[in-house]
């Protein structure tokens, strides 16, 4: 069976580790059922796919499964419904061994553990409130969460000559779930009142007197009593949907009921990128939001990496802080969970002290992690299960609001999730949220008259290539025409053409090809020199002043991560300096000698992109289908343009992205169902 196994490692099919693991399963006399599953389990990790779910091995069976595709003899192993049996008599498969056989799952025995203990901390139950400090709290939750009735007031006395935007936004911002049940009459009435008293805000109380509770739901402030009340909380939305508004709300809250104490409270993310977003957008929440100053002193505003936080020790898996020596701290926010892999979650988990809260922010129709594990949007399907009944209560009782509770018997773990539906950042007019939106449900027919209905929207033929370069080289310009002839070394100089670079960027689908990240690479690099943007002398040197790059690998030492971008500039005395602004918030340079892997990133993978957001995104697809080529890769792409998206694809290779859907195999569900182990 070895050599057979061995005849298939090559590009996109059996990697030499996944070989070497059969090879040592072997070893233990395992029956070649046993050692082909150990072959394939370790083939799926690589694909991200944390067990080898065993219900499904009648696809690699399939005519047209990856055993026929490999021409893998495979008439010579007995019928898969049969693997189990064996698998449970092999020597190398059970506990303490390297493989575990659960749930008709099989794992790589450290996945299994990591899944376990996932799970097992994610579940754990948290004491429930006391009665009394539910009453407090909903007091804090109502002003917190109090519509800003100047900013309201402002918007609906603009509004006031036109009823349907009076009305959609008084939707929005007034928190409106229901609009049949609210007497829009009255409220029209009141409006009017208030233009002509010029004093909208004094008369915002009697508008609200028209919206009855129940025909209200602001799902920010009911995530913020779930989280205020859990040990852990995971908080889903889209882009804009005020995650960071309402973690920052939240910490607010837990400071209030803490006055004395001091909250060891950190924000942390998967990337470096990531973290900078975070540092930047809680700094902007805690200054916009009003709060009282002995509170907004004590929110912390800087994020670090995870695996800043839990102490990387060069050239290991493991870090400094684990179950042994755990981390001091009471509250931990994580955004972007989407992008931690599992490993990342359960080395994480197991750093944290008993005590600590734990709030994980992100998007569960985003792109899984890079490494294997769907881990936030495995929690997240039982978001569709609802709150139990007394969950609901509760909620309700903090909230004012009516929640309706589940009708079965709900899993724990849905208690612990609440979903922000509604975006604040793209307007009524935004065709990018509906765009979002309607990929996400997968509803092809929906897409098509969009891209004439909105203006932020756009959508070409991939033979439009003039229109791509024209965009390309505009966009690129507003950086390059920045770059002086001689860097002064100017700290400034070097965040304003990073600022700048961000306005616009290049998102692909695949590594190689011409539609790939190399070779769009190379095509806007030819665009620029023609357009007498850079110089490259490419021949000589990759280094040019203006080259764009982004790491590629995570450099602990230098502070340099996997998803960082620098802009190269010659200094005074015409050496190259590449420049990046790093998660301190500051900007640092680096001799190119100096950094860790790297590449030029005129174009980005849209696996690359998560965490980060540009003002006019361009995706471009390739010409055919591609196994990535995924509804979530398309979602993440969308949902990367802040203004304007500008796509690249055939509307039939769009669509069959996305159709089709990332499914991922593990066991974090079933044993987040409660369902007992085999
Ligand atoms: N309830 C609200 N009412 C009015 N504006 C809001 C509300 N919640 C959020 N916003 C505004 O919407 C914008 C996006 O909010 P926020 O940054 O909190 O969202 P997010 O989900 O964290 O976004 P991202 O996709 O960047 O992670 C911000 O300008 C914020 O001030």
């Amino acid at each position: 069976m070895l050599t057979q196994l061995k005849a298939l490692i090559g590009p996109s099919q059996l990697r030499l580790l996944d070989y070497h693991f059969a090879q040592f399963i072997a070893q233990s006399q395992a029956h070649p059922v046993s050692v082909v599953c150990a072959a394939l389990t370790s083939y799926e990790l690589g694909r991200g796919n944390v067990c080898l779910d065993l219900a499904s091995l009648d696809a690699y069976f399939a005519a047209d499964g990856l055993l026929a595709e490999w021409s893998f003899p495979h008439e010579q192993l007995p019928e898969p419904s049969s693997w189990p049996t064996f698998l449970t008599q092999c020597h190398a498969v059970g506990e303490g061994k390297p493989l575990q056989l659960q749930r008709n799952r099989l794992y790589l025995t450290r996945y299994c553990l990591f899944e376990q203990a996932v799970a097992a901390r994610l579940l754990q139950s948290s004491a429930p409130p006391e009665a009394e400090s539910l009453v407090t709290l909903g007091e804090q939750l109502n002003s917190l969460f109090a519509p800003d009735w100047f900013f309201v007031a402002r918007q609906l006395h603009a509004d006031l000559n036109n009823p349907d935007n009076a009305r959609a936004f008084a939707t929005q911002y007034l928190d409106v779930v229901h609009p049949a049940l609210v007497n829009w009459g009255e409220v029209s009435q009141c409006l009017l009142q208030a233009y002509e008293s010029t004093d909208a805000v004094a008369l915002l109380p009697q508008v609200m007197a028209y919206i009855p509770s129940h025909a209200q739901l602001n799902w920010q402030k009911v995530a913020a009593a779930l989280a205020a009340t859990s040990d852990i909380a995971i908080i889903s939305g889209g882009p804009g949907t005020g995650k960071t508004t309402t973690v920052t709300k939240l910490l607010a809250l837990l400071l209030m009921q803490s006055p004395r104490e001091p909250l060891d409270i950190r924000l942390a993310a998967p990337t470096g990128k990531a973290a900078a977003r975070l540092t930047a957008s809680i700094t902007a929440a805690v200054a916009g939001l009003g709060l009282a100053p002995d509170i907004s002193e004590r929110i912390p505003t800087q994020a670090s990496t995870i695996h800043r936080l839990l102490g990387v020790i060069p050239g290991r898996h493991d870090f400094r802080h684990h179950q042994e020596n755990l981390l001091h701290l009471d509250v931990l926010v994580v955004d972007e969970a989407s992008m931690v892999d599992l490993p990342l979650m359960a080395r994480l988990l197991a750093a944290l002290p008993p005590h600590c809260r734990i709030i994980l922010l992100g998007d569960k129709d985003q792109l899984a992690s890079v490494e294997a594990g769907s881990v936030l949007g495995d929690i997240c399907s039982f978001s569709e299960q609802g709150f139990s009944q007394q969950q609901a209560a509760r909620l309700c009782q903090l909230t004012g609001y009516e929640l309706t509770s589940a009708s079965g018997v709900a899993s724990p773990i849905a208690d612990k999730i609440c979903q922000l539906k509604r975006s604040y950042r793209f307007h009524q007019y935004s065709g990018i949220g509906y765009l979002a939106n309607a990929v996400n449900h997968g509803a092809v027919k929906t897409i098509a008259p969009l891209w004439s209905q909105y203006q932020d929207i756009d959508l070409h033929a991939l033979s439009e290539m003039a229109t791509l370069q024209h965009m390309t080289v505009a966009g690129y310009q507003q950086y390059l025409n920045l770059l002086q002839p001689v860097h002064s070394d100017n700290a400034d100089e070097a965040r304003a053409m990073l600022n700048a670079f961000n306005q616009y960027q290049v998102l692909v689908a695949l590594r190689q090809g011409p539609y790939g990240v190399e070779g769009m690479n190379e095509q806007v690099e030819d665009w620029l020199t023609q357009a007498r943007l850079i110089q490259p002398a490419l021949n000589i040197t990759p280094w040019y002043p203006g080259r764009p790059i982004i790491i590629t690998q995570n450099d602990h030492q230098a502070g340099l991560y996997n998803g960082d971008i620098g802009i190269c500039l010659a200094n005074k005395d015409g050496a190259n300096r590449v420049y990046f602004e790093l998660a301190d918030g500051k900007v640092h340079h680096f001799l190119p000698s100096r950094l860790p892997a790297h590449q030029t990133v005129y174009a980005m993978t849209v696996h690359k992109s998560q965490g980060s957001e540009f003002n006019h995104t361009v995706m471009v697809l390739p010409d055919k289908m591609a196994p990535v080529l995924t509804r979530e890769l398309v979602y993440t792409g969308i949902t990367r343009a802040k203004t304007k998206l500008d796509l690249f694809s055939s509307v039939a290779l769009l669509n069959q992205a996305i159709i089709k859907r990332t499914q991922r195999a593990s066991g974090l569900v079933p044993r987040l169902n409660g369902a007992a182990h085999e």
